[in-house]
């Protein structure tokens, strides 16, 4: 079943389209892997797609309320504890239950700790925690596993191969090899927009010889 289907988009940043014409259909159950070089646009397309700014064109056919965002920014408070940011979490997206979470993501023994005094791993770690209290069905991750260690990178994984398996779905810009044997690559280097001056100021220098 096509969760998500994606046509004709073109994104932009800085005032400058990035990525063009792009179309893709994830399925329920399933990761879509984003491949590229740094500065292709993955990070631009997630944020688009998480409704963080405007397409320039095309067309996207679930909401930004579908999905459950997570940036390189873990976007923690920092003065709450571990247990206080998922509890408030829970309440943002009128889901109850964080155990499950803490466990998932190995942080019940640091359930106390405020989050400002955890290691970028942990703190990563806390982060990738909220996916599993949105409830949402499409979960959008740049770059998950920045800072995790071997051991982490694994439940992450385990964490995303549990959400695929209840029905959910998965957009993921990564370097690495996740080891999720649902997952698909789209690589992004076919989209990739033609900066416009080029063309423009290469027509205009043409035109002067003419
Ligand atoms: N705030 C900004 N203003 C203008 N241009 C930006 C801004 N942030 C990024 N860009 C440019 O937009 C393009 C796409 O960047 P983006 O961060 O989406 O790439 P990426 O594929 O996620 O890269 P990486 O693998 O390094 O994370 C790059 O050329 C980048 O220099």
């Amino acid at each position: 079943m096509t969760m998500l289907s994606v046509e004709g988009l073109a994104v932009s940043r800085g005032g400058l389209p990035v990525l063009e014409n792009i179309g893709f259909t994830l399925e329920a159950g399933h990761a879509l892997v984003l491949r590229g070089p740094n500065g292709i646009g993955k990070t631009t397309l997630l944020r688009t797609l998480a409704g963080l700014q405007p397409a320039l064109a095309g067309t996207v056919s679930m909401p930004p309320e579908s999905m459950a965002y997570a940036a390189h920014s873990d976007g923690l408070k920092s003065t709450l504890t571990v247990r206080e940011n998922m509890t408030f979490w829970a309440s943002v997206y009128a889901t109850h239950d964080i155990e499950p979470a803490l466990d998932r993501m190995n942080l019940r023994n640091l359930d106390h700790r405020a989050a400002h005094s955890l290691s970028a791993g942990q703190k990563r770690r806390l982060g990738l925690a909220r996916l599993l209290v949105t409830g949402r069905p499409i979960w959008v991750l740049d770059e998950p596993t920045v800072s995790l260690d071997t051991a982490s990178v694994a439940l992450f994984a385990e964490a995303v191969r549990g959400h695929l398996s209840t029905g959910g779905a998965a957009l993921i810009a990564t370097h690495i090899d996740l080891g999720l044997e649902e997952a698909r690559v789209l690589d992004l280097a076919p989209f990739k927009a033609k900066p416009p001056e080029e063309g423009g100021m290469q027509g205009a220098f043409d035109e002067a010889f003419l």
